[in-house]
């Protein structure tokens, strides 16, 4: 039997647990502080057994994953150090951040046990183990922080078990992964909520500014409503990249402010052409780049029971839809329906359905 402990069942730690639990030869021991959390985690049945104390839960483990906040990973670690680990452990975090943390995981004496830090690279504006989900990390890149010192075995085991998330593994530098998920997770977080709040001032003055909030400002502002400690940890971790990054955010604004100035029309355009561009040709429809789910948009006419109608329509043709959104809907004007699928295959089955009835279907 193959022993997991995992310290923090919330989002990414109860998911994880999820992608393991009742998998064969796999036993999952959750760990948190608080005796209420641990009884929840059983009732909810996310993993087979689950303790508040954290040596029950270390020792007996062959994988230990911290799926805790950013700024308590490395104290988690320090404590592993000292107890009776099993030879061979291997212990791994989902922490955002990776340089300090593997850092401190390379400097550790861990008595034969292993340190490899991990990053899914899946998550959520929700948090806590009500929002786990064994679907989170299909599809999206895993990584993981090996270096020269990581036994070759121990990251091939990490990776075997991983299979179950149906990520991809990839391994990346942690000072360069540190960089580029600032850029591409942490700037974008600090960004949301920065223009969130300029609302929130402009709309504590006149109320029609949270009304006339549409689509634009929904779809960019998801991330805002993230968990408040779990970025703040984050942000502070990663203090150094987001300065840097700050300031050529802050050009990127100074040149939108000149192109206004002096009424360059042209370059607005090539500025909304280039970054169509750039982010058309990412990759679409994968977890942890732009598309968390499998997506589409249709054109809706407001009238009573479409939204009923297209339901039963992708029901009758057992095609699964996780979520449904409407976007904008006001009398006579089409309203916009976002589906979410899990599944490619249900998209495009979708997708041919709606069409063939008539409805315009956009990515
Ligand atoms: N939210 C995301 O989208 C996302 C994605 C990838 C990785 N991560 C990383 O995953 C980790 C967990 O984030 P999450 O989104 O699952 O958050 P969460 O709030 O859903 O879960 C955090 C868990 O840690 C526990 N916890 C909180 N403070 C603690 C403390 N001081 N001591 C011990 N336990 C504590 C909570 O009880 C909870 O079980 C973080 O390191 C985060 O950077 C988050
Ligand atoms: O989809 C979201 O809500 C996320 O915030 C996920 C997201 C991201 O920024 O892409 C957030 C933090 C992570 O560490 C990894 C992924």
């Amino acid at each position: 039997m193959t022993t997991i402990a995992i310290f923090g069942v919330g989002l990414i730690g109860g998911s994880l647990a999820l992608c393991f639990k009742g998998k064969p030869g796999l036993h999952v021991i959750g760990h948190s502080v608080r005796a209420s959390s641990v009884e929840k985690y059983v009732q909810r049945g996310v993993v087979d057994q689950a303790t508040t104390s954290m040596a029950e839960a270390a020792e007996a483990a062959d994988f230990i994953f911290l799926c805790v906040p950013v700024g308590n990973l490395e104290e988690y670690v320090k404590e592993l150090s000292r107890m009776n680990l099993k030879p061979g452990c291997i212990i791994t975090d989902v922490g955002s951040t990776k340089a300090s943390v593997a850092e401190c995981g390379s400097s550790l004496q861990l008595n034969g046990a292993v340190f490899i830090g991990g990053h899914p690279m899946a998550g959520s504006e929700r948090s806590g183990v009500e929002a786990a989900s064994s679907h989170l990390f299909e599809n999206a890149f895993y990584v993981l922080t090996p270096d020269t010192t990581t036994p070759p075995e121990s990251l091939e085991r990490l990776t075997a078990l991983l299979q179950h998330t149906k990520a991809h593994i990839v391994s990346v530098n942690a000072k360069e992964h540190d960089e580029i998920v600032g850029a591409i997770s942490h700037l974008p977080h600090i960004i949301a909520v920065a223009l969130v709040n300029q609302i929130r001032g402009y709309h504590a003055k006149n109320e029609m500014y949270g009304s006339l909030a549409a689509g634009g400002f929904r779809d960019i502002t998801r991330i805002a409503s993230s968990e408040p400690v779990v970025w703040r940890d984050i942000l502070l971790n990663n203090k150094r990249v987001l300065l840097s990054l700050l300031k050529d955010w802050n050009e990127e604004m100074s040149r939108f402010i000149e192109m206004l100035e002096s009424d360059q029309g042209d370059h607005i355009e090539e500025a909304f052409r280039l970054a169509g561009e750039f982010r058309n040709q990412l990759p679409e429809r994968r977890k942890g780049m732009i598309h968390s789910v499998f997506e589409c948009y249709v054109d809706v006419p407001d009238h009573p029971g479409i939204i009923g109608q297209i339901a039963t329509e992708l029901g009758k043709h057992r095609v699964n839809l996780s979520n449904l959104q409407i976007i904008e809907s006001r009398e006579d004007v089409p309203g916009i329906l976002r589906l979410s699928f899990r599944e490619q295959t249900d998209l495009d089955q979708a997708v041919k359905l709606l069409g063939a009835l008539g409805y315009p279907v956009h990515f």
